[in-house]
Order: C-alpha cells, then sequence, then structure tokens
C-alpha cells in the first residue's frame, strides 16, 4: 500500500510542447494518483488538499526553498546490456561500432549472472538520473530480458522490456536461428511480463525488431503479427546512419524507403518508437505522422558514433510525435541532462550549418522532450509527463541549494526560468534529492534505507560490501532475488533464444566476465542515502 501524500512547494513542467509552467503548487496524491492539484500555496489550498474525501489520513511533505518539483524523466531509447561500455569506443561507425563493441558483449548475457549484475546497476543508475520510466532494449536472450523486467518491476522503475528479434546479419553466436524461435522467446518474455504485471501499469514487453537489416522478411512480418495479436508497443532504430540507409536499400529494393520497409510489415502504429530518424525524406515523415507513430531523438548517440544531426524541429513541424533517449551506449551516459543538454547544442549547431534559427530547440521544448514528449511517444502520455488530475506521481525533488552539494550555484537575482536552466545545464545527480515512481519514493540523495524496499536494501548492501568475492556475490544475489520472487519465477524451461532449449538458465557458466567491485561513487552514493 503506498502511503497518501500532500506535497506543497515549487512545481516546474511543461504539459504541452512550448508551455512552461512554473507555479506553487499542492498536489494531494492518493494511492499513487493525483487527485487534488491547486497551483498555489495558503492554508486555504493545503486545508481544501485535507478535507478531501480520499486524502483524510494524508501526510503533508512542504519543499525546502530552492527545492521544486519535476516529472520524472522519461527515457524512450536505452539498451541496458550496453551499460557496460557506456563512455568507450567511439572510433568506428554504427556498423563497425555493432560488429567490434556491441555485438560481443550483448552476446554475453546469455550468462544470468552477468545480467543480473549490469541490470541491476543500470537501473539504479538511472534512477539516480532521475530517469523513472524507461524503455529499453535488452539482448536476444530470453531469460536476461525477464530478469531485466523483474528487477525494474522490484525496484520500481517503470519500465517497458523488449528483447531484440534479430535473426540475419549478426554473427552466428549471437543471431536467432529462425523468425520461429525468435517469436517463440519473445512470447516466453511476454508470458513472464503478464504473470509479473498483468496490467501492464509497471512494466510491459514491447516487440524489439533490432534494425531492419538484422531481421529476415519473415521475421519483419512475425513481428508486426506478434505485436498486433498481442496489442504491444514495438521499438526499433530508423534511418540512423548513411551506411546502414545504403544497407537498408539493398536489402529491401522492393520498398520505397526504410519507413516504408517497416510500414509494409505493420510496424509503424500509434504505440512504435522510432530510434534516430536523422535522415528520414519528406515522404518517410508523411508516412510516420499517418500511422501516428513517435521518434527518439538519440543526441548523444548520433554525436558519438558520428552518425549525424536530426533536425528535430522539421519533425516536430510536420507533427509527429518526439521525445528523447539516451541511446546507451552509442551514448555515453545514461544521464538524461546529458541529453538535454546535446538536444539543445545539435539544434544550435543544426540551427547554424542551416542557417534557420527557427531550428533552435528552447528549454520549455527540451524539458518537454524528455517527459511528456516521451510519455506520448511511449503511449503513455494521459498516465505521465506531467502534473495532472488522474496522472501518477512519477516525480522528482531537484534540490538547487547549497546542502544539496552540487555544481548549481544559485544567486539572489536568478529567477526561477535561471535556476531551472542552470540546473539543467550544469546539475547532476546531487541535486536529485527524491525519486518518487507510482507514488513511492524510491531512489535520490535523500532515500534513506528505511524508504527504500526491502529488495532494494538488501541489493544494495551486497553491491557496497567489496569483501565478498564474485563467486559468493553471484550466489548471494540469486539467492536475494529467489527469495522475493516465491511467487514468481524465471522461464526455466523454452527458453529458446541462441537455438537451445535451455533447462535451467540460471546454469550458465560465468565464461570470462570480470566482476567489478562496486565504484566509490556508487558507494558514496550509498553512504549518504544511509
Ligand atoms: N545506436 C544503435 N543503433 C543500432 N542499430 C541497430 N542496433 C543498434 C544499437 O544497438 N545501437
Ligand atoms: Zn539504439
Amino acid at each position: 500500500m503506498v502511503e497518501d501524500i500532500i506535497f506543497v512547494g515549487k512545481l516546474i513542467h511543461t504539459p504541452s510542447l512550448g508551455t512552461l509552467e512554473i507555479e506553487d503548487a499542492t498536489v494531494g496524491v492518493h494511492q499513487s494518483k493525483i487527485v487534488f492539484l491547486a497551483k498555489s500555496v495558503t492554508d486555504e489550498t493545503i486545508r481544501l488538499a485535507k478535507s478531501h474525501h480520499l486524502l483524510k489520513n494524508a501526510r503533508v511533505q512542504i519543499l525546502k526553498p530552492l527545492q521544486f518539483f519535476f516529472p520524472g524523466f522519461i527515457d524512450t531509447h536505452i539498451h541496458a546490456p550496453q551499460y557496460p561500455n557506456a563512455g568507450f569506443g567511439i572510433d568506428v561507425p554504427l556498423l563497425k561500432w555493432l560488429e567490434k563493441y556491441t555485438f560481443p558483449l550483448e552476446s554475453s548475457f546469455r550468462n544470468l549472472d552477468k545480467a543480473l549484475e549490469v541490470y541491476y546497476r543500470v537501473i539504479t543508475r538511472t534512477l539516480a538520473y532521475g530517469t523513472t520510466f524507461a524503455s529499453y532494449f535488452s539482448s536476444l536472450h530470453a531469460p536476461a530480458s525477464a530478469l531485466l523486467a523483474e528487477l525494474c518491476f522490484l525496484l520500481g522503475q517503470r519500465a517497458y522490456i523488449g528483447k531484440c528479434n534479430m535473426d540475419t546479419l549478426s554473427p552466428p553466436h549471437y543471431c536467432e536461428k529462425s523468425p520461429e524461435s525468435s517469436i517463440e522467446a519473445t512470447n516466453v518474455l511476454v508470458s513472464f511480463m503478464s504473470k509479473l504485471d498483468p496490467e501492464r501499469k509497471m512494466v510491459s514487453p514491447i516487440v524489439t525488431p533490432r534494425f531492419a537489416p538484422s531481421c529476415t522478411k519473415d521475421l519483419l512480418q512475425a513481428c508486426g503479427n506478434f505485436a498486433a495479436a498481442h496489442d504491444l508497443p514495438i521499438q526499433t532504430h530508423i534511418s540512423e546512419n548513411r551506411g546502414e540507409i545504403a544497407l537498408v536499400r539493398d536489402l529491401f529494393p522492393d520498398r520505397k524507403s526504410y519507413t516504408d520497409v517497416y510500414d509494409h510489415y505493420r510496424l509503424l502504429t500509434p504505440k512504435t518508437v522510432l530510434a534516430h530518424g536523422v535522415y528520414l525524406e519528406d515522404e518517410e515523415i508523411e508516412t510516420i505522422l499517418n500511422r501516428q507513430s513517435g521518434i527518439s531523438h538519440c543526441p548523444t548517440s548520433n554525436a558519438v558514433i558520428a552518425s549525424g544531426m536530426a533536425n528535430v524541429r522539421r519533425l516536430l513541424d510536420a507533427g509527429v510525435k518526439v521525445s528523447l533517449g539516451t541511446d546507451v551506449s552509442g551514448g555515453y551516459t545514461p544521464n538524461m541532462l546529458i541529453a538535454i543538454r546535446q538536444a539543445a547544442l545539435t539544434s544550435r549547431s543544426l540551427a547554424s550549418v542551416l542557417k534557420d534559427t527557427r531550428i533552435i530547440l528552447d528549454l520549455s521544448e527540451l524539458l518537454y522532450l524528455a517527459t511528456q514528449g516521451g510519455a506520448e511517444v511511449l503511449g503513455r502520455g494521459a498516465e505521465v509527463g506531467s502534473f495532472e488530475e488522474g496522472k501518477n506521481w512519477d516525480a522528482l525533488v531537484i534540490d538547487v541549494s547549497p546542502q544539496s552539494n552540487s555544481p548549481v550555484d544559485v544567486y539572489e537575482h536568478d529567477s526561477w526560468e535561471h535556476i531551472l536552466s542552470k540546473w539543467i545545464f550544469n546539475g547532476d545527480d546531487r541535486n536529485i534529492a527524491q525519486v518518487w515512481v507510482n507514488g513511492k519514493l524510491i531512489a535520490g540523495t535523500d532515500c534513506k534505507v528505511e524508504d527504500m524496499s526491502p529488495i532494494a536494501t538488501s541489493l544494495a548492501s551486497l553491491y557496497m560490501d567489496s569483501v565478498i568475492s564474485p563467486v559468493q556475490k553471484s550466489l548471494r544475489l540469486r539467492e536475494i532475488l529467489e527469495s522475493f520472487t516465491n511467487t514468481i519465477s524465471l522461464p526455466v524451461t523454452q527458453c529458446v533464444n541462441d537455438g537451445k532449449v535451455h533447462a535451467e538458465p540460471w546454469k550458465h557458466t560465468n565464461e570470462n566476465y570480470d566482476h567489478k567491485k562496486s565504484t566509490s561513487m556508487e558507494r558514496k552514493q550509498f553512504l549518504r542515502s544511509t
């Protein structure tokens, strides 16, 4: 049961593109939903909130000066198994990068011990950075993907989880054997997740054909059919890099364009997330608009892999939904603040190159892409992304006071617009005091051990233990997870992914994986929160 709370303080959000609201507010949250919202703070608004029939037992949380509420960030494109590579590997273009860095790493996720460690880290790191909702690509392995879903669910992050569908043009050890085995493994994941969260409220599967070049025509067709049959969202990559586009042209000579490939196989729906879209032609944008699919703009990754600069203004002018993704590890960090900064600078560089200042995205537009825009693209615009009665309480408490010990220095003459901008351009996770998802406080510098769920506490203390050996650690990790999942079990049968049926996916060997000790930063973060 989640606590009922009346939140009082400065509230900043972008409920629609180009609208930035900065107001004092009184917000009543009952069973994770906003049931009362007054855009002022007076004795009267607090009294009214307290007398609301659903808020009789609510406690009141009043923000300190230089703190404000902001919607949780929504990262619409991130590859969870690529997190260990975040921050290196920028010497080659996309297709070579996949071969050299990405496929070798992802293929190692047949090892569930490794998956457990990496997925725990990526979830806790993104939560600390304020990502309350992420659309994850995992690897092609159903068991590891199920584990990612389970960890998101247990640790409290809202997430879409997609196992990659890929049955061609990939290394033999990291390629599904047939469209049938790919869909069968997807079905295993969907069945598992249906038990985990039948209403798909916190975690939902998402059909994930990796990108056109790694799927046969039969697999693309099967993915489109599967998504339609199960009413599932879809995510993939599109038009990211010139070499990739040329490859798609060669592989699908009958199709008019990259977009037409996806459209032909029923992969463009109102719940489709298309990452990148750097080089889309006008006709492709029109098709995407007509299908009401959305774009995940990934400016950090586009810069790192030198893919190009997407013109977001052109997409927005056309009426296409646009959001923001970190695209780790094409992007070097899962920090959405960095994605926002890069989106700002990319729009400015493009404006200069194309001699058109209209291309520049202003702060309110950037923040919209990172919050409500993300919710719209993921088909959850009515549930999260901004503060409104009826929406879920997915919120951050941002602290820019000197007590945050952050690099944001605020002066007396600074307006709230300036403070907001300083946080976006100078801030870091030290400013994220509280992370609320679905009405629960689950992360942030203020989050104490007593606030954390028992599983989060157990996993965190294990991660801070620098004495325990890697083998003991992985055994303990499994024990912890199993003790919290006695009603749910990982899909232990028919986990068809690399062509084999694994009766006991936990039993995979450790394969060259170097279990690194927790970083000192993680340890410090934990100590601060205890
Ligand atoms: N950035 C990026 N592009 C891709 N295209 C196909 N797979 C990938 C991936 O993992 N990252
Ligand atoms: Zn990607």
